[in-house]
């Protein structure tokens, strides 16, 4: 009998720290996308990999976490609740700048998590071996970490044993995304992400960032060009009508700015389509995040 394994990591750390350097490391990819304000990082997937037969999802905090429609919702809520236990948060540290006010902070809100929650010492290899062991007491007096990892992001070292180690700890459970779906999830999540930017960049501070967008088709056409299918879902009937904007002017600026970028990144022309939903249950989701301490940090 084959068991999978399944479970969410949620990367936490001061700005940089070197939480995108670290996901890109470890999916050999770079699905991260920096938006242009400050302060728009939410909890949300930053990519799915596959190790020693384990679906790790890394997600990025803090913020919302919506799972794609297509995800079952019970499988979803399993994740946070049934397996919260064996699922993890890691605090990224920057070794080099120690233990700042910003890393305080996201300490003492992990602490009051059930979760467990892993340590990365990153960037060791900018300092003295020498350094890291106080430095390890010092933030194991504010938490107690289950886990410590001595890396290096940038050049790889410690983040094959970090991610043997995420392998081992993710809870029995079927996959939450479908194995022959992994290939493109990168560019549906670029796709997502992107969009997500334009409606931040279009509508300033008039939608709190509480839309979430979603990639719900990606089609190859044979003529070279893609066709993306974005759904747009937010919470309420006023932020739909923002976004959409007067006699769908919002809307079209948001879809025309998200394709040029789009194909310029994908260098392919892309078709894309975009849809606003309604969507109840946010605060479902936040109470599961605010349970592991997540929400409202950074
Ligand atoms: N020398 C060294 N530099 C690193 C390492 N990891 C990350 N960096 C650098 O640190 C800077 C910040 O890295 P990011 O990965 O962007 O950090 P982040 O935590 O994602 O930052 P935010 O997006 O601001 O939250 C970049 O210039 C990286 O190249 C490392 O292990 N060693």
């Amino acid at each position: 009998m084959t068991t999978t394994r399944c479970g969410l990591v949620a990367i936490v750390g001061a700005p940089n720290a070197g939480k995108s350097t670290l996901v890109n490391r470890i999916t050999g990819a770079k699905v991260t996308i920096v938006s242009p304000k400050p302060q728009t990082t939410r909890f949300r997937i930053r990519a799915v990999v596959m190790h020693a037969g384990a679906q790790i999802i890394l997600v990025d905090t803090p913020g919302i976490f919506a799972p794609r429609r297509r995800l079952d919702r019970a499988m979803v809520a399993a994740a946070w609740g049934g397996a919260q236990d064996a699922d993890i948060a890691l605090l990224v540290v920057d070794a080099r700048a120690g233990l700042t006010d910003a890393v305080r902070k996201i300490a003492e809100g992990l602490a009051k998590s059930h979760h467990p929650i892993w340590l990365a010492l990153n960037k060791t290899d900018l300092i003295p071996r020498e350094r890291l062991l106080p430095l390890t007491a010092e933030l194991n007096a504010i938490l107690p970490f289950a886990e410590t990892f001595m890396i290096s992001a940038e050049k790889g070292e410690g983040v094959d044993r970090l991610q043997d180690r995420m392998a081992a700890a993710m809870p029995p459970g079927p996959y939450l995304f479908p194995e022959d779906e992994l290939s493109d999830l990168p560019n549906r999540m670029l796709a997502a992400e992107i969009v997500r930017e334009q409606i931040l960049r279009q509508t300033h501070q008039e939608v709190p960032h509480h839309a979430s967008v979603e990639t719900e088709q990606w089609t190859e056409n044979d003529d070279g060009s893609v066709r993306v299918d974005c759904t747009i879902y937010v919470s309420r009937a006023t932020q739909k009508a923002i976004i959409i904007g007067e006699k769908g002017s919002r809307i079209r600026t948001i879809g025309q700015s998200a394709r040029i970028e789009l194909t310029k990144l994908l260098e392919r022309p892309v078709h894309l389509f975009l849809n606003v939903k309604e969507r109840t249950g946010w605060d479902e989701e936040r109470a599961r995040i605010r349970a592991i301490g997540l929400e409202d940090m950074g």
